[in-house]
């Protein structure tokens, strides 16, 4: 066994009750061994051994009080995953399904996808298994506040600066930033996807699903391709989702799907945005009602939108929302490129065959980086004291996704995989952070 497949072997061992945090490690580290036979040194300082264990995993109780006035009781949790670039940064996500393996799964991506930004930032992730969903807004709010009551003690500017994530947005960051000045009588750059109205960077909403997009456009452009006319299958209807569709279609793309966790709609003329948006955002509805508020717009209930027919097919939902079944689907409907939005939303049996059988594949640590690239720009911001308009926000981020496949793409050739972006992606991230690794010592 090379050293790499010992690393994995131990972890399978030692974690066999966390399957996404082995998905995700075993994802990276078993393309990393040709990186690793020309750096000797880094088995000798136990250099993977370190990188897969974080530095710092904070659990605890998150106690409050519902609108019956009935005690309740969540889990949260942040992992410290790794600090060698920079302080701690990544998203809190709240989700029923939360648990150690899912964040530890996150927190493991986001170290990699953080180095890709060229940005000076550590990986972390955080949340908790609390619901937002059918909660009143005075409800989200003692959650957040008790939530932050406990992570106070363990962020800062220069420590650890948590944004939002699945079931995260504007609002629950806006009481959990409250919380924050309050207990600590200080204005802090602590929080990204903060409001405009008190130091959120303009595009930072936008951000993630742009910049998945600006990669697609980098590898359509590889292929001599263009997005123009191109059929897109979307998963979710969150953050993601939202502005992916919306930038893909203001390109000339026809997105014709998008999702939630109940079912898909099917709209042949293309995702209405505007009418996405008042559902999801100011309604916080469910995406059956896009359906039965639009003429000609099919709902499946129950399924998922990858057997529809496309060209190109952008998953931003959940991890593991796209299995091998799926895969084969897309493969026969003539899809060529997938772009992952989501975080590890592809199986590793799906990208298998998506990438055996032609399709052009971008994994999510490096095409869904636009989002906390955009945040690490919005704590430039907060230092600077200052607002950048959109168009300089936005052209910075189109800015660091070209830079991010071009460091993808290039390490993929350089180390003779050329055109396997996992691959390149995973290495390019890898090495800066083994860089600052091995400078700092062993710790
Ligand atoms: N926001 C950001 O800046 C970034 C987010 N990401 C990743 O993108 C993905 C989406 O995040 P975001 O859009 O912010 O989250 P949101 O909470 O805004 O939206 C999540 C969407 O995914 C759907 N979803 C969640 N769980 C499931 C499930 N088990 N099956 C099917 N659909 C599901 C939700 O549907 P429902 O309402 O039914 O739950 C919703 O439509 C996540 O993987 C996240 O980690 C990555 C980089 C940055
Ligand atoms: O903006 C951030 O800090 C984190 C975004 C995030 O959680 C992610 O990239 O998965």
């Amino acid at each position: 066994m090379n050293y790499s497949e010992r690393v994995i072997a131990d972890l399978e061992q030692r974690y066999s009750d966390q399957p996404e945090f082995i998905q995700a490690a075993k994802e990276v580290l078993t393309t990393l061994q040709p990186a690793l036979d020309r750096h000797p040194e880094y088995e000798k300082a136990g250099l993977l051994e370190r990188l897969v264990e974080p530095e710092r995993i904070v659990i605890f109780r998150v106690p409050w009080v519902d609108d019956s006035g009935k005690v309740q009781v969540n889990r949260g949790y942040r992992i410290q995953f790794n600090s060698a670039i920079g302080p701690y940064k990544g998203g809190l996500r709240l989700h029923p399904s939360v648990n150690l393996s899912i964040l530890k799964f996150l927190g493991f991506e986001q170290v990699f996808k953080n180095s890709l930004t060229t940005l000076p930032m550590g990986g972390a992730k955080g949340g908790s298994d609390f619901d937002p969903k059918g909660k009143s807004d005075s409800e989200v709010m003692r959650f957040c506040q008790s939530f932050m009551t406990e992570l106070v003690k363990h962020i800062g500017p220069d420590t650890d600066v948590p944004a939002g994530d699945i079931g995260t947005g504007g609002r629950e960051i806006g009481y959990m930033f409250g919380q924050y000045k309050r207990l600590t009588n200080s204005w802090q750059s602590v929080l990204t996807g903060k409001g405009l109205s008190y130091g959120g960077s303009l595009a930072r909403p936008e951000a993630t699903g742009y910049g998945a997009v600006y990669f697609l456009l980098d590898m359509l452009k590889e292929k001599g391709d263009s997005i123009d006319g191109k059929t897109i299958v979307v998963s979710g209807s969150g953050n993601v989702a939202q502005y992916a569709i919306q930038k893909a279609e203001q390109l000339g793309g026809k997105v014709v799907t998008c999702s939630d966790s109940n079912g898909y709609v099917y709209d042949p003329e293309g995702i209405d945005f505007d009418l996405l948006c008042q559902i999801k955002q100011v309604e916080r509805g469910r995406i059956k009602e896009y359906a039965e508020r639009k003429a000609g717009v099919t709902y499946h209930e129950g399924e998922r939108p990858w057997g529809e027919k496309c060209d190109i097919a952008m998953p931003c939902a959940t991890q593991n929302e796209l299995e091998l079944d799926d895969a084969k689907k897309l493969v026969a409907g003539g899809c060529k490129y997938v772009v992952e939005g989501a975080n590890m939303p592809t199986s590793t049996e799906a990208t298998e065959y998506v990438m055996a059988n032609g399709v052009y594949f971008a994994p999510g640590k490096a095409a869904n980086a636009g989002g906390v690239a955009t945040s690490g720009l919005e704590m430039s911001q907060n230092h600077e004291h200052l607002s950048w308009s959109f168009d300089e926000v936005d052209e910075k981020l189109h800015g660091i996704m070209d830079s991010i496949y071009a460091a993808a793409s290039g390490a993929a050739k350089e180390y003779g995989h050329e055109g396997d972006l996992v691959f390149g992606a995973n290495i390019a991230g890898f090495l800066k952070v083994a860089d600052a690794m091995m400078a700092q010592g062993i710790c």
